[in-house]
């Protein structure tokens, strides 16, 4: 007997030290149980002191990774994570509209929280003018919120009004995730605004942890198995962030200076 599990796609970069990336997507499909395909943008090398040496694939070898999943399986959630560059882009854009691989998150990767740059500085007007309508769910984190909104990081309501913006902007529901680079910090909130313009807040303790790579890979993967398994998008958004509260609270000792979370963390 076959079982049968939801098959999803990653989109995204892989990266060699495994705590980010497609490899980090790859872990949390594992731990939601649905199937986890890969359609890989570039490829990173580095280890927990940082990235250092990527390339990038082809236009013409993206396409036919979508294609050769298209005409052999059910996608039925994709996310994007590390794209690169704007032809990349252009190019993801153009084959996820071509096929039927279900709701798109969009975590729009920019840098690292350790300060290497995953995106080309050129291609931010690609990523707003053909990803972000694709995108069910987008899931910035604070400096990509401000990248992408164009507002004021210092305003009181920033995480607010950058959502409204990026929803103005085609993206159906939209979490903007909290700072966490404050002095004496001792929680984090993110902000979700949902299609229907509802709105809630998330607040989990701040850990104060060197291993916290992949936090918002992981994260917009839970998001992206969990539409997979056919539940409401602001389910998906409140497990999800549970979970990664999991995996950072957990964690593993991996790597000498900053290590990926723990995948296998329940609570
Ligand atoms: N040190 C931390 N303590 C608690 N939660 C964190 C910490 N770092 C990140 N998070 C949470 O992890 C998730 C991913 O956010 P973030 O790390 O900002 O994304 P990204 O990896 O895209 O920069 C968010 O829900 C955020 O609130
Ligand atoms: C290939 C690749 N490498 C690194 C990242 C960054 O992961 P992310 O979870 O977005 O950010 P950090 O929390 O690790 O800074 C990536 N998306 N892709």
């Amino acid at each position: 007997m076959l079982n049968d599990y939801p098959q999803v796609v990653t989109i995204a970069g892989s990266d060699s030290d495994g705590s980010a990336g497609m490899q980090a997507d790859l872990l949390t499909f594992f731990a939601k149980q649905v199937y986890g395909a890969t359609i890989i943008t570039a490829c990173v090398s580095g280890n927990s002191f940082g990235i250092h040496a990527g390339v990038n694939m082809s236009a013409d070898f993206i396409s036919q990774e979508f294609k050769d999943l298209a005409n052999d399986f059910h996608i039925r959630a994709a996310k994007t994570g590390m794209l690169a560059d704007a032809d990349i882009i252009n190019t993801v854009a153009n084959n996820y509209e071509k096929y039927d691989f279900g709701p798109l998150v969009v975590d729009p990767v920019i840098i690292t929280k350790h300060g290497d740059m995953l995106l080309e500085h050129a291609a931010y007007e690609t990523l707003v003018q053909r990803l972000i309508p694709l995108a069910e769910v987008l899931t910035p984190n604070f400096f990509e919120a401000v990248k992408l909104s164009g507002l004021d990081p210092d305003l009181p309501d920033f995480q607010a009004q950058a959502a409204h913006q990026l929803q103005k902007m085609g993206a159906r529901n939209v979490m903007v995730k909290g700072r966490h680079d404050q002095d004496n910090q001792t929680t984090v909130t993110d902000y979700v605004l949902l299609e229907n313009g509802d709105s809630f807040e998330m607040t989990e303790p701040y850990y104060e942890t060197t291993h916290k790579n992949g936090t918002g890979d992981t994260l917009s993967a839970a998001i992206t198995a969990e539409l997979g398994l056919g539940k409401s998008v602001e389910t998906t958004i409140r497990n999800a962030k549970k979970y990664v509260d999991a995996c950072i609270k957990n964690g593993i000792n991996v790597g000498h200076q900053f290590g990926p979370i723990n995948h296998w963390a329940t609570k």
